[in-house]
């Protein structure tokens, strides 16, 4: 497995600016995630690294090398797309074993035998081996779509939104055979999505993308905990981050500049019977009951805004009740959302 590094990388088709100036470190057996809205330009950063697009500006390193103007097939990289890709008039063991019998890598058939039956046993597919391709759920064609990278000992896996076609239950349990997977492997992975449990719970780190540039690198707590912009606070965290205006708690010490606030449902108390001015008088508007915890929805007096708090389940509300919220951990921001320190 080998370390990834993109300096300087930009790319423009026609009028949109597609990527711009990405600097990113993908170390050896690192789990990274380009995680960004629709056009943030996820997909365009993968086809750069896969040499499926050339860029305008700046280079591609694998494993030390610069392979910025090296064809595809030569980069040593798998690529999982967002639809699977089958052959359909071969079976499941030929599609896995597709990869292997590519004549810029001859492999002795017993050796392909072996791979096969392995990655088949990974993604818990082995029965379905003499099927052909297209007698196989969606959910099915997905892992043999992931099994044809798993097979190649790549230096390098790039996934683009592989589990978005899946539905929430397969995409859990693969979720969590892909991340197992990657460590048992120690596989470099650059792995795209716009899915933040995704990001959360696979992520050694994330990239956060919008609209082409790099906004932030971290790891999933440091991203979730410490924001550089409101977007990417939005971004990360379910259920989303309360954000509104500063002018909404005037009563909330802050500093100079904050003109929007950002609070996380687990960061607001709600108070039943406070007196504290520095608590937002609010009114309950329904109460969603999760298994371990429930979500309040408040509506701050005199706002059309609505909070979503998260409460304790053995917290009794009600649907009127007039309530204090205290902001336990607000995070500030400025009129172009970049994030403030609280001291300042
Ligand atoms: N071949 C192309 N020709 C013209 N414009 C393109 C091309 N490929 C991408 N773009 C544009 O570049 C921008 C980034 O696209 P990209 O597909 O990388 O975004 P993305 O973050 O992967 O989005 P999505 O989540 O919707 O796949 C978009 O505005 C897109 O329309």
């Amino acid at each position: 497995m080998a370390e990834l590094r993109l300096t300087g990388v930009s790319k423009r088709f026609a009028a949109v600016q597609a990527v711009t100036d990405l600097q990113l470190h993908v170390s050896s057996g690192e789990f990274f995630v380009l995680l960004g809205p629709s056009g943030a330009g996820k997909t365009t950063t993968l086809r750069l690294v896969a040499g499926l697009e050339r860029p305008d500006a700046g280079h591609v390193h694998i494993a030390g090398q610069d392979v910025s103007a090296m064809a595809p097939a030569l980069r040593d990289v798998a690529f999982v797309f967002q639809q699977y890709s089958l052959y359909p008039h071969l079976s499941v063991y030929d599609n896995l074993a597709f990869p292997l019998r590519s004549p810029l890598r001859p492999t002795p058939e017993a050796r392909i035998r072996a791979k096969v039956t392995e990655v088949a046993r990974l993604l818990r597919i082995e029965d379905k081996l003499g099927n052909p391709a297209t007698r196989l759920s969606g959910g099915q064609m997905q892992r043999v779509a992931i099994g044809r990278a798993l097979v190649r000992d790549p230096q390098l896996y790039l996934m683009d939104e592989p589990l978005s076609s899946l539905d929430a239950r397969l995409r859990n349990d693969l979720r969590l055979e892909l991340k197992r997977i990657q460590q048992d492997l120690g596989a470099t992975m650059l792995y795209v999505t716009h899915d933040q449990t995704e990001a959360m719970t696979m992520a050694s780190r994330i990239g956060v993308l919008e609209g082409g540039r790099l906004v932030q690198v971290g790891t999933p707590r440091e991203v979730y905990e410490n924001p550089s912009t409101s977007h990417v606070a939005a971004r990360l965290g379910s259920p989303r981050i309360n954000l509104f205006a500063r002018a909404l708690v005037p009563a909330v010490a802050a500093p100079n500049d904050a003109v929007t606030v950002g609070v996380r449902a687990e960061h607001m108390r709600i108070h039943q019977h406070s007196d504290n001015d520095a608590h937002r008088a609010a009114r309950v508007r329904r109460i969603e009951r999760l298994s371990d915890r429930h979500l309040v929805h408040v509506a701050p007096e005199g706002s059309d805004q609505e909070w979503v708090v998260s409460a304790r389940a053995g917290d009794s509300f009600a649907p009127d009740d007039a309530v204090r919220v205290e902001l336990l951990q607000p995070l500030w921001f400025d009129a172009g959302g970049r994030r403030i320190d609280a001291a300042a």
